[in-house]
């Protein structure tokens, strides 16, 4: 009973960061309320069903590892869960790409939390992550995606390297970059000054793929420039300027979602265990952050 408590409360958290991360507006290049970025075939809708649709996935992903040590057989049957969540979320978006980072990214956090019952520590989290992602899958496809196409002609690391160092950018870049803006800015704005230290500093596979090398470091220092000069209307202007050049930050955005995971399940487990209405042990953040 706790486990499957514990386990759902990991997976509506998963999925609440997904919606949370979508709907903050304006972002851009990307789905928000305002637009649909640089994609003809993605909209809020379609995102928001995929953020639903992976529910299920997260809660799986969270069972299979809770309380238990990976293991290669635990990161197979986790891949068998996250190809299926890849299914589940084509079928509901008739076939875009809504989340398949997030899959990976969320899917990999989920289970480090799951794996210590509903504790987030700072940073074994992320390590704890890092040592699933680095076990064998023999089953993963050998098919090419976007993200394997651009890391062979540029040799530049994806997803799947940013998970298994333990999430560098999240632990240098966006988790520091969200506690020290959210002290000085309002919720939205810390989010948003959060996701463009992130594209500014990420080698995001969405935007190589989408606009080469060039269009990578465009997007790059255009983020950089606004961290200095922050404002609605200048993120508004950036979004129209990320739209002309068909440049999508989708890397960055799957990392905000996962960097505002493992803030607010720290943050609610802490706040219900206070309130008495959680049963889990929540420990606190380290001095690190
Ligand atoms: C390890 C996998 C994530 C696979 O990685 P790989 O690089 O091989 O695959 P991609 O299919 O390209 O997906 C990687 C997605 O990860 C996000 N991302 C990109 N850069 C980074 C980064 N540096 N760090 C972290 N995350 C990153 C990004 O996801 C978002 O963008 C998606 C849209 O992408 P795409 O379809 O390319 O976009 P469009 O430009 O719109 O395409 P076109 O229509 O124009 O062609 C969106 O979904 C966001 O989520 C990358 O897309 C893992 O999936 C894996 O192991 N796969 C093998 C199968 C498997 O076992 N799956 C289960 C895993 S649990
Ligand atoms: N808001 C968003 N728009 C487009 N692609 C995304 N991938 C993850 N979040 C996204």
């Amino acid at each position: 009973m706790k486990q499957h408590v514990i386990c759902k409360r990991i997976a509506d958290e998963a999925v609440a960061a997904l919606i949370e991360e979508v709907q903050l507006t304006p972002k851009p290049g990307l789905v928000d309320t305002e637009n649909n970025g640089a994609h003809h075939d993605l909209s809020l809708t379609k995102m928001q069903n995929s953020a639903h649709s992976l529910h299920n996935t997260f809660y799986q992903m969270a069972m299979l590892s809770f309380d238990r040590q990976p293991t290669v057989e635990i990161r197979e049957q986790f891949g068998a869960i996250g190809r299926y969540g890849e299914k589940e979320m084509f079928a509901v978006t008739e076939n875009s790409n809504t989340h398949k980072g997030a899959i990976w990214s969320i899917g990999l956090l989920c289970s480090a939390i799951a794996r210590r019952q509903g504790q987030v520590l700072f940073p074994q989290v992320f390590n704890d992550a890092a040592e699933l992602a680095n076990l064998p899958d023999q089953y993963i496809p050998k098919s090419k995606t976007n993200g394997s196409k651009v890391k062979e002609n540029y040799g530049i690391p994806g997803a799947r390297e940013e998970a298994q160092q333990a999430f560098p950018h999240i632990q240098k870049f966006s988790l520091p970059a969200f506690l020290q803006a959210a002290q000085r800015m309002s919720l939205r704005d810390a989010k948003l000054h959060t996701l463009l230290v992130l594209i500014a500093n990420l080698n995001d596979t969405c935007l190589l793929h989408r606009g080469g090398l060039e269009g990578l470091e465009f997007a790059k220092q255009e983020a950089k420039k606004l961290l200095t000069n922050f404002s609605i209307s200048n993120m508004k202007k950036l979004d129209e300027l990320y739209i002309k050049h068909w440049l999508s930050p989708g890397g960055s955005a799957d990392l905000l979602a996962a960097t505002l995971f493992v803030i607010n399940m720290s943050d609610k487990l802490k706040r219900g265990a206070q309130h008495g209405k959680v049963e889990l042990h929540v420990s606190g953040k380290s001095s690190g952050y």
